[in-house]
């Protein structure tokens, strides 16, 4: 299949060379040009756990040189990017193109309505994890898995089959909406906690009130869903949250909020725990919790942006 992958970040990259390796036509579009530029002279490295770093050869362009006609456009860019990357890569957008975006975060669908038509949309949910250490090298751990499903009248099938070969461990669901709350549920309990609490997984699993505090987090996002009709499953959230703090899924992960903050960059909190938050407002079902974390995880934002710049100013001088 010809794919580009729209947002060649850190999972974007990691899902690039997979489907790559599985022998599918892959393009990466992208925003950095440190990255374009390391991607395109030396290769992507791949650091996988305590393996040896692998160099991997995937085309990378940025949004407005990308040409040509895919069958699949993976979009991975964070949730705020999504609207922006749809409007620059318009050119390449046939009515025969599908659409897949496994981006984190409530409100992506909407977005891709506007730009195509509901049977060119897939949406979905993935647990697999990538960090981007630097330009043109990402460090990825432990395994994951994607859950998709056609929003209009696609078949969905043929998709799923080919990010199965590349070992993508991709579920079709019949109910995506379900699955993309209780993934935000899951991230709006992990991205934060591990931001504040400057855990990863693993180490957020040994909070002693780590899962309390997931708790209080997740019963408001399950009294909001109910408010939308979506039923937000706590106990199956718990056990997602519980398997994902092993090593060999994703407990050696800093979840990606962790890296924009480290990178200082804005991060998707308010398409998570704040969406909540500003949903619980409109219906009036207290959100304190959802609320609290996402006015500091802006805090953070601020913070640590300010304290990068001085340090580049620092280094200028
Ligand atoms: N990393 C992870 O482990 C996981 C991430 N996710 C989700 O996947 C999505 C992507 O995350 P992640 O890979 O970590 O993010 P990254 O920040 O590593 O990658 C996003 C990439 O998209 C590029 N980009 C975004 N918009 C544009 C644009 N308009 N034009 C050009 N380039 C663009 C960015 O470049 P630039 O910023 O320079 O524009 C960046 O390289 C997020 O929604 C995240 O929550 C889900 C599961 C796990
Ligand atoms: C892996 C996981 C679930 C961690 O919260 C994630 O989606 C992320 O890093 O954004």
């Amino acid at each position: 299949m010809k794919i580009a992958i729209a947002g060649f970040g850190a999972l974007g990259s990691r899902l690039g060379v997979k489907l790559q390796t599985a022998g599918h036509e892959v393009t990466g579009i992208d925003g950095w040009p440190a990255h374009i530029a390391a991607i395109n002279t030396t290769g992507l490295t791949v650091v996988h756990d305590d393996l040896p770093p692998k160099k991997y050869f995937v085309p990378v362009v940025t949004p407005k040189e990308v040409t040509g006609e895919f069958d699949l456009i993976i979009l991975l860019t964070k949730t705020p990017q999504l609207d922006r990357m749809l409007t620059d890569i318009a050119p390449i957008i046939t009515q025969k193109t599908q659409l897949l975006v496994l981006s984190n975060g409530l409100g992506n669908i909407e977005v891709i309505e506007k730009h195509v038509a509901r049977d060119q949309i897939l949406a979905g949910v993935t647990l697999w994890t990538s960090t981007l250490v630097k330009p043109g090298e990402i460090r990825t751990t432990g395994t994951g898995s994607i859950k998709l499903q056609a929003i209009g009248h696609a078949d969905a099938a043929p998709v799923a089959a080919a990010l199965n070969e590349a070992g993508l461990n991709v579920e079709i669901t019949q109910d995506v909406l379900t699955a993309i709350w209780h993934k935000a549920g899951i991230n709006s309990v992990l991205n934060p906690l591990s931001v504040l609490l400057d855990a990863n997984i693993a180490e957020f699993g040994t909070a002693g009130n780590g899962m309390d505090l997931a708790l209080h987090i997740l019963d408001e996002i399950q009294k909001v869903g109910a408010t939308q009709g979506v039923k937000v499953d706590i106990v199956s959230i718990m056990n997602d949250l519980t398997n994902l703090l092993k090593p060999e899924n994703a407990g050696n992960h800093y979840p990606s909020m962790y890296q924009d903050i480290k990178n200082g960059k804005y991060t998707e909190i308010d398409f998570l725990n704040g969406y909540f938050a500003k949903i619980g407002r409109r219906e009036n079902v207290a959100t304190p919790f959802n609320a609290l974390v996402t006015d500091l995880i802006h805090a953070k934002e601020d913070i640590e942006r300010i304290k990068l710049a001085k340090q580049q100013e620092t280094f200028e001088i």
